[in-house]
């Protein structure tokens, strides 16, 4: 069967672009990373991206005079590459709809929450956690859902709870919440090149 070609948007450590690596190469994903972009310089995700030599660009805005122009350069990339599905793996800007629009129900998103809490503008790596334990919840956990416009809203894909525990920190719920991250987006990748996902509006069903 064809591999379908994935493109791994990143912002920092890459943790996840790596959950996806290991899942790839230990043949649970019929897939094939040919590209890595960061949007900030010098992160550790792109030296794992060399390390596996994968194809890799960063991406600054403050290389373009608008962010429209700097969307536009990240969707060349991804069409110049024949890319089928896109995942944004703790990558920290929001894309604009010409990116979304050219990749429709083949964008992914990873969020360290369980949607619609703690999640959209201004929720992103351990300002989620920090508000998940400002708020006292006892049940937070990962999300993983089709990319639309807006921040965190598209139809959500997977879902895991994490138990917040009494004497947790933001490290402590950070770690404990991204071992469920590493387990859930590899997951959901692999329903995508099976094909197993089909979205009817705000849901997405699962097929057998
Ligand atoms: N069109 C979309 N783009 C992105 C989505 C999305 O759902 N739709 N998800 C985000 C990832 N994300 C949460 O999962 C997220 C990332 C960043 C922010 C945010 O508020 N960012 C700040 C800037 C932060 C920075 O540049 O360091 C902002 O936009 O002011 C919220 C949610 C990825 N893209
Ligand atoms: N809103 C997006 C967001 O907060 N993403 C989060 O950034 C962290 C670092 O990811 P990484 O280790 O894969 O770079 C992860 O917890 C991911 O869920």
């Amino acid at each position: 069967m064809k591999k379908i070609k994935i493109a791994v948007l990143i912002s920092g450590g890459g943790s996840n672009l790596q959950a996806i690596i290991n899942a790839i190469k230990a043949g649970k994903i019929n897939g094939e990373i040919k590209l890595v972009i960061s949007d900030k310089k010098d992160v550790y995700g792109l030296e794992r991206a060399k390390k596996e030599e994968i194809h890799n660009f960063t991406i600054l805005q403050s290389d373009f005079s608008t962010k429209k122009q700097w969307n536009q350069a990240i969707l060349q990339v991804l069409e110049d590459y024949k890319i089928d599905l896109v995942l944004l793996a703790g990558f920290m800007s929001i894309l604009d709809k010409e990116i979304v629009k050219a990749f429709p129900n083949a964008i992914m998103n990873i969020h360290p929450s369980l949607i619609p809490s703690f999640c959209g503008k201004g929720y992103y790596g351990k300002k989620v956690h920090q508000a998940v334990l400002e708020y006292g919840v006892k049940l937070t956990g990962v999300s993983v859902h089709f990319v639309d416009e807006g921040a965190d809203t598209g139809p959500i894909i997977l879902q895991e709870a994490v138990k917040v525990k009494q004497e947790d920190t933001v490290e402590s719920l950070a770690q404990r919440v991204l071992k469920v991250e590493h387990k859930l987006y590899p997951k959901a990748v692999q329903l995508f090149t099976q094909g197993k996902l089909k979205v009817e509006g705000r849901k997405v069903f699962i097929l057998e």
